[in-house]
């Protein structure tokens, strides 16, 4: 049974006149990791924000753990939003004891499992101000992990990471999702990473969610055809036109493309070599989240 952890309904919030979120509305279920999207001003940090209780929420609803938002459900929330919530002037370790402290926190093995688990070990006794930025990243995962939450709310988490820190951190990510069944709202611009995490996305455009979808779905949506390479692109048009439903395009003098992945593909083969055709490839043609993405906002841009 799905069992939701979040829920958003109809949330809007302006800055004077500037409406920043614009009757928002998403659920996140037990076990989503739910990728937020989004340019640059789109509202992905003030939503957070207003989940969190950062910022107040004066319009709409938002619940957490099926109880509209209150400290005692925050308590169960672990969030890095903006700049991680490290003290400049304490160390690493001073910084989660600190934490432990506040949320009582007694196990004191805890802490450096964490530090293991986010890879700052030989940073133990470093001041926070003295790490690099994507070191502080991991510093505000483990701030945010540290008191065990249900739900994980990161924006932006992994800008300054290096390529092998990004992908220890989708291994980290993974891992508390699969391992501890934590649920996570994520934020980023690099959408190639972000599909690799997420199991389900939403797109912000002018403070409003465009869309939502599934990875399945997106995945379904993206994979949008055969590309059939051929030696003969006029023999092979005629005979797909012939003998098959599909609609095509000819895109060069070696390539057609097929609209859907439905068609009969050994069938196809067959009657393209039967007929004297030579296939030299029969490829899907699969779209990334960019694409998706590029495509999804240009149309808004152009409304
Ligand atoms: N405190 C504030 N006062 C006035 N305007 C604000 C405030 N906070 C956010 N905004 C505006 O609200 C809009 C949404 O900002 P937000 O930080 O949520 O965007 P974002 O999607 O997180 O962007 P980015 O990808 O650049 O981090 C922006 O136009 C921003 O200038």
């Amino acid at each position: 049974m799905t069992k939701t952890i979040l829920s958003v309904d109809n949330v809007s919030k302006s800055f004077g006149r500037y409406k920043a979120i614009d009757n928002l509305s998403f659920t996140l279920q037990k076990g989503d990791i739910y990728g937020l999207i989004g340019a640059n001003g789109a509202g992905k940090t003030t939503i957070m924000r207003l989940i969190t209780q950062l910022s107040p929420l004066k319009v709409g609803q938002i619940e957490l753990f099926g109880q509209k938002i209150n400290q005692q459900a925050l308590k169960h929330v672990g969030a890095v939003i903006e700049t991680p919530a490290a003290f400049d002037k304490l160390t690493v370790q001073e910084n989660l004891k600190l934490v432990a402290i506040q949320r009582g926190i007694n196990d004191s093995t805890k802490i450096m499992k964490i530090v293991q688990f986010v890879g700052l070990t030989k940073k133990l006794h470093t001041k926070a101000r003295n790490l690099s930025l994507g070191q502080r990243q991991r510093l505000g995962l483990a701030i945010a992990i540290l008191p065990e939450p249900d739900l994980l709310i990161l924006d932006e988490p992994i800008n300054g990471l290096d390529p092998s820190g990004i992908i220890e951190f989708r291994k980290l990510l993974e891992k508390l999702n699969q391992e501890k069944q934590v649920t996570i709202l994520i934020s980023s611009h690099i959408l190639t990473e972000l599909y690799q995490v997420s199991t389900r996305f939403g797109f912000i455009y002018n403070g409003q969610l465009v869309k939502k979808i599934t990875r399945e779905d997106l995945d379904k949506v993206n994979q949008s055809g055969l590309i059939v390479t051929v030696d003969n692109v006029s023999k092979a048009s005629q005979l797909i036109d012939e003998k098959f439903s599909e609609k095509f395009t000819v895109i060069d003098d070696k390539n057609i493309l097929i609209h859907s992945l439905a068609i009969d593909i050994p069938k196809l083969n067959q009657v393209l070599v039967e007929n004297g055709v030579a296939v030299i490839g029969l490829t899907k043609e699969e779209k990334s989240l960019e694409d998706y993405y590029t495509k999804l906002i240009g149309g808004f841009k152009n409304a």
